[in-house]
């Protein structure tokens, strides 16, 4: 008799909390309360990629329509009149939720204090060439930069790393930043996982939002595996194996995985640049997933340690 009582006094309690906590949100939307702004680094933020990200985060497609942020912009010095374009426009945009734009080349000041780091600065690939191809370049600039995020960012900032070799240079930089959380160190493989989605939506002429549970196994590189084995698609009937609906396991373990594998090379040579708007948009879903969580049953993509 007595648990019976205290279950309905836990439940009673539960109940009160959970509907002073719904007033309290209402309120905070009814008075207009806004969120503390969020600060995320973005670097090599004069380049491509760079260019239509900043937007994308200003506009809430990263953090949600009701999250203020500041971006810090970090470049290097000989584009630095670029880089301060960048920031004009930023401020001719008038984003509602843009509280603050700082853009320099100095690491540290770019650090200080920053909730997530987009790492995009380095050097892409060219026509011809594999990403390993840029690591040289590239892998010291994250040495480098490990050490100023390690001192100044905030305690518990998020890190996605996106210049290539991208899973090369977030172990560099979890190695050079021994203090940052190994969790919280990340690169981008979500462009491969939503190539694939892509592939599968335009085969099976369905939306891409109704195909789920797309794999992509090891690098971001030519030799990642893009896994159908567990991906379903949403239909009238309920969900169905991907395998079962393509229904030609010739197509999805040749052309399917190498048009994956290969579709940074392919945009390179149709574009002469590599991609840019679909590797921001992917950045993206990367943090939002992370920062917000997945919807429904759907696992999160991204390149881990
Ligand atoms: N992981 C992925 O899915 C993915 C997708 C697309 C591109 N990439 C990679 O992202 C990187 C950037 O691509 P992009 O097209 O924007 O290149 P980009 O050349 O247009 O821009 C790169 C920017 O980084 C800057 N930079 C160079 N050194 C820097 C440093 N030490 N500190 C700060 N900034 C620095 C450059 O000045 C430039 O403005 C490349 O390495 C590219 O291969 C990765
Ligand atoms: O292919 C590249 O070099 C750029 C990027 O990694 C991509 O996959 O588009």
């Amino acid at each position: 008799m007595d648990h019976v009582v205290l279950l309905q006094k836990i439940l009673v309690v539960s109940f009160i909390v959970a509907l002073f906590w719904k007033i309290i949100r209402y309120m905070c939307n009814l008075l207009h309360v806004e969120k503390e702004p969020v600060r995320i680094l973005v670097t090599g933020a004069a380049g491509q990629i760079g260019y239509a990200i900043v937007p994308m985060i200003a506009r809430g497609v990263m953090l949600g329509p009701d999250q203020p942020v500041i971006l810090h912009l970090l470049d290097i010095e000989p584009v630095a009149e670029a880089l301060n374009g960048v920031k004009m426009e930023l401020t001719d945009a008038a984003f509602p939720l843009l509280k603050g734009v700082i853009a320099t080349t100095d690491p540290i000041e770019a650090c200080m204090g920053v909730n997530i780091a987009v790492m995009v600065g380095g050097f892409p690939r060219k026509e011809g060439m594999e990403r390993k191809d840029v690591m040289s370049k590239n892998v010291s600039i994250y040495k480098a930069q490990a050490s100023a995020l390690e001192k100044h960012a905030a305690e518990d900032c998020k890190v996605l790393v996106i210049a290539n070799p991208a899973n090369t240079n977030a172990l560099i930089l979890k190695e050079f930043a021994p203090s940052i959380p190994e969790k919280n160190i990340t690169c981008l493989t979500r462009l491969d996982h939503n190539r694939a989605l892509g592939q599968i939506s335009e085969r099976l002429d369905v939306q891409v939002s109704d195909v789920k549970n797309v794999i992509i196994w090891g690098n971001h590189s030519s030799t990642q595996y893009p896994d159908v084995s567990h991906a379903t698609v949403h239909t009238s009937r309920g969900e169905k194996p991907v395998r079962e609906l393509v229904s030609d396991d010739k197509w999805l373990n040749d052309e399917f995985i190498t048009t994956v594998q290969q579709r940074g090379a392919a945009i390179i040579k149709a574009r002469k640049q590599s991609s840019a708007l679909s590797a921001a948009s992917a950045a993206c879903d990367h943090i939002r997933d992370w920062v917000l969580g997945t919807p429904g049953n759907m696992g999160f993509h991204g390149g881990i340690f």
